[in-house]
């Protein structure tokens, strides 16, 4: 029996277009929403323990061990599995998403501990069960247990395979950290978008719907709307999830790269810029079954 599983993707999502339809009697908000899987994320290290013991064996800044979602998420699994007092991980991770960006991290990484840890520990639990665990951690984990692109509703749990256009994201990073419930109770968001269908949005691709937090985030974080400005001369810029990140799609990876250049000519410091392609599948969905 293998007892470590290394180089495992947690890779950062985007959201091509995000509405609020509602909000629950509980304050969650109800959503619509197409995430698109990237080829750019954090990299997770499995070791096998037997002592019942999990580690994170490698600092995340302004993350302590004990909250850190990989390490709750680990102790989710192994409380939902029957005699798995002995099961225990060493976690190790090269962090390379920004905290509060709108790429999912956090969740991203939740979600790939889940899936290599129930390979590793051999605790079989189906993609159903897994999904149903995340959703415990945060809203977008069960997207990335799922697999595939996805047109979501809910809170973002109701989740449907969709195509989405294979090309190249320009992703800047504007420097500051969004925290994600500011966004959602400010008295300023809007929460009544016309619900979409996902033929509206397959027959559209590029260019579908907006993203209905970028307003409030705009607002409250000036350098947001600074960078979704400069982006926009190269196309339709807009942010993922509540912030921070923007994005803009292109056909080409040169095209990407011929943004990447006029990013650092901008010579705006507190800038991070980087290129993923799209991808259709997560890397580790093979892991599970169906
Ligand atoms: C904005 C998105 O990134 C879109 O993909 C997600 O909906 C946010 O997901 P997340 O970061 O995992 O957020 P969570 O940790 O679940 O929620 C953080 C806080 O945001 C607010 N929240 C979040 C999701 C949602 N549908 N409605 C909300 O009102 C709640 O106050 C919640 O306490
Ligand atoms: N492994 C982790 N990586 C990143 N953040 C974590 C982790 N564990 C706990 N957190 C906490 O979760 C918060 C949100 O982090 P995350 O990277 O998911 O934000 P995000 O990119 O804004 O995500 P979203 O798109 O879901 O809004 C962080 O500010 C941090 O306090």
């Amino acid at each position: 029996m293998a007892s470590t599983l290394n180089n495992c993707p947690a890779p950062a999502k985007l959201n091509l277009f995000l509405h609020v339809t509602g909000r629950r009697p509980d304050g969650y908000h109800l959503l619509q929403t197409v995430f698109q899987l990237l080829d750019h994320g954090d990299m997770l290290h499995f070791e096998r323990r037997n002592d019942g013991a999990i580690r994170r064996t490698t600092p995340v800044a302004g993350v302590p061990e004990e909250s850190d979602l990989i390490v709750r998420a680990a102790q989710l699994l192994k409380s939902a599995v029957r005699d798995g007092a002995h099961l225990g991980a060493n976690i190790a991770i090269d962090k390379r998403l920004p905290m509060g960006g709108g790429l999912g991290g956090g969740s991203s990484d939740a979600a790939t501990t889940l899936m290599a840890l129930n390979h590793l520990w051999q605790t079989d639990l189906s993609r159903a069960d897994l999904m149903a665990l995340g959703l415990k951690l945060g809203a977008d984990v069960p997207f990335f247990i799922f697999g595939h692109n996805a047109f979501a509703e809910g809170v973002g749990e109701a989740l449907q395979p969709v195509a989405t256009p294979d090309c190249w994201y320009v992703v800047i990073e504007p420097g500051v950290v969004v925290p994600t419930a500011a966004i959602f109770s400010d008295s300023e968001l809007t929460r009544n978008t016309k619900p979409v269908r996902i033929t509206d949005f397959s027959k559209a691709h590029t260019g579908f719907g907006k993203n209905d937090l970028q307003v409030v985030a705009t607002k409250l974080f000036p350098p947001i709307a600074e960078a979704i400005e400069w982006l926009r001369q190269y196309g339709d810029a807009r942010m993922t999830g509540s912030g921070a990140c923007v994005f803009c799609l292109f056909k080409q990876e040169h095209q990407a790269e011929a943004v990447l250049a006029a990013v650092r000519e901008t010579g705006q410091a507190n800038w991070k810029a980087w290129k993923a392609k799209a991808i259709g599948r997560h890397p580790l969905s093979h892991l599970l079954k169906s």
